[in-house]
């Protein structure tokens, strides 16, 4: 029997990817259910390929519009709207694997509620990890979930780690498996070479332009910050159970090591391939078995010299703020991405500069540094109370 998979962001980049996969082994997987935000027409025609039990997007009036159409092209699709619905899709009963792939905060409660249903999540979303990673964690334990990272680095430690720790990743001890460091590679992003005092003048259509993965946006301008780098250090820091001192970014512009696990012994371990994000999709949903992806191979007579450079802090200050965060607690990591999400929207819109991103989440860092949350309804909170002192910022800023 084919196994039941819900895809949460289908309609994005990485919910792309996963409906390719799932469509190279229709023995293998059928989809449940479909998830999107606002892009109806692109959830239309994933519906009518996949022809899922149940769709989602995130407006009422977009959601009856899409049952519509779908009815008239005579799919019996159910077309539910808003977070709530997205919960429940997320912890269906049929579902036994969820994709989790919406992109920042909104993402936190439909994942965490696949986990609380005991599934087996993907985790592609690494902004629910950097907001509650604790009690994340402690959700997957307690629910008996499965947690599978998606995150190119991160499904590449996860290879790396020996097969009994895969099991528990996030519970173990790195250094009784013989391992003493992370090592988490990052392109640098687009302007790994641009002029320091050009910074300024960096737009958006040059900051979504990354040199090697072709990724939503959001993601994107975090890649040329290298704030991704920093949520990928916090989310690291939760799956692999370690300190801010066991993991190195490790800068590698060529993204064909997608990271590596060092051993005491001397040994490196590392996972290669061609930056494409089908690999890491089609490992986590065929674990512990291996399946097609159609990605190109590597060919190792035609790849580029690998190069390897360390993090320049004037360079990538959001890199430094996270870690910052990571080493404060949880309370730091999740105001830091309240503000970096509302400050890439804002770049994005125009209304500020690309050095500003920094400096909106240093400033919010600063102010929300030593709060702390004990539950999911503290770190909502928190979440809210850091855009609003983001938003007022930026008012007073304009
Ligand atoms: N792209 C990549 O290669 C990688 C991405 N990731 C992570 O995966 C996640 C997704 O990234 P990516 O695919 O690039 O992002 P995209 O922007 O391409 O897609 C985001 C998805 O989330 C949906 N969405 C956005 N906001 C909401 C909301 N409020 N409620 C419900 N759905 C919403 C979008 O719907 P719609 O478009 O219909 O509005 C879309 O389906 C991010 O957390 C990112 O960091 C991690 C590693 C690699
Ligand atoms: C594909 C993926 O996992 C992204 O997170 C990628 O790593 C972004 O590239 P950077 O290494 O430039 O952040
Ligand atoms: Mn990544």
């Amino acid at each position: 029997m084919p196994k039941q998979v819900v895809v949460l962001g289908a309609t994005g980049s990485i919910g792309c990817s996963t409906l390719d996969v799932i469509a190279q082994h229709p023995d293998l997987y059928q989809v449940l259910a479909l998830t999107g935000g606002k892009r109806l027409d692109v959830l239309f025609a994933q519906c009518m390929q996949f022809r899922p039990r149940y769709a989602a997007l995130s407006d009422a009036a977009d959601a009856a519009e899409l049952q519509r159409q779908l009815q008239q092209a005579g799919l019996t699709t159910e077309v539910v709207a808003g977070a709530d619905a997205l919960a429940e899709l997320a912890a269906h009963p049929d579902a036994e694997i969820v994709m989790a792939a919406i992109v920042g905060a909104a993402g936190l409660l439909p994942t965490l509620a696949a986990v609380k249903a005991g599934k087996t999540v993907l985790l592609a979303n690494k902004e629910a990890l950097v907001m509650s990673g604790e009690l994340f964690i402690r959700a997957v334990q307690q629910h008996g979930a499965t947690l599978l990272p998606i995150d190119s680095e991160h499904n590449a430690i996860f290879q790396c780690l020996p097969a009994a720790l895969q099991q528990h990743c996030y519970q173990s001890e790195l250094q009784t498996a013989g391992i003493a460091k992370i090592l988490l590679t990052g392109s640098g992003g687009p302007f790994r070479q641009t002029p320091l005092n050009a910074f300024d003048q960096i737009t958006p259509e040059q900051a979504v332009a990354h040199p090697n993965w072709n990724m939503g946006k959001k993601i994107s301008v975090d890649s040329a910050t290298m704030m991704n780098k920093g949520l990928e250090f916090i989310e690291a820091r939760w799956l692999f159970n370690c300190g801010v001192s066991d993991i190195q970014v490790v800068i590698h512009p060529q993204s064909i090591i997608h990271s590596m696990v060092q051993y005491t012994d001397g040994s490196v371990l590392a996972q290669l391939g061609n930056p494409d994000m089908r690999t890491p999709i089609a490992h986590a949903l065929a674990f512990p078995a291996r399946i097609a992806s159609n990605v190109k191979p590597l060919n190792f007579f035609e790849v580029p010299a690998f190069t390897f450079d360390k993090p320049d802090p004037e360079r990538y200050p959001c890199l430094y703020l996270a870690q910052q965060a990571c080493a404060a607690g949880q309370g730091a990591t999740t105001a830091l991405n309240a503000a970096n999400e509302i400050a890439v929207e804002a770049f994005l819109n125009r209304q500020i500069r690309f050095p500003q991103i920094a400096a909106l989440n240093a400033q919010v860092l600063d102010h929300f540094a030593s709060s702390k949350v004990a539950d999911l309804e503290e770190i909502l909170s928190l979440d809210s109370q850091a855009r609003v002192y983001s938003l007022k910022l930026l008012k007073d800023w304009s």
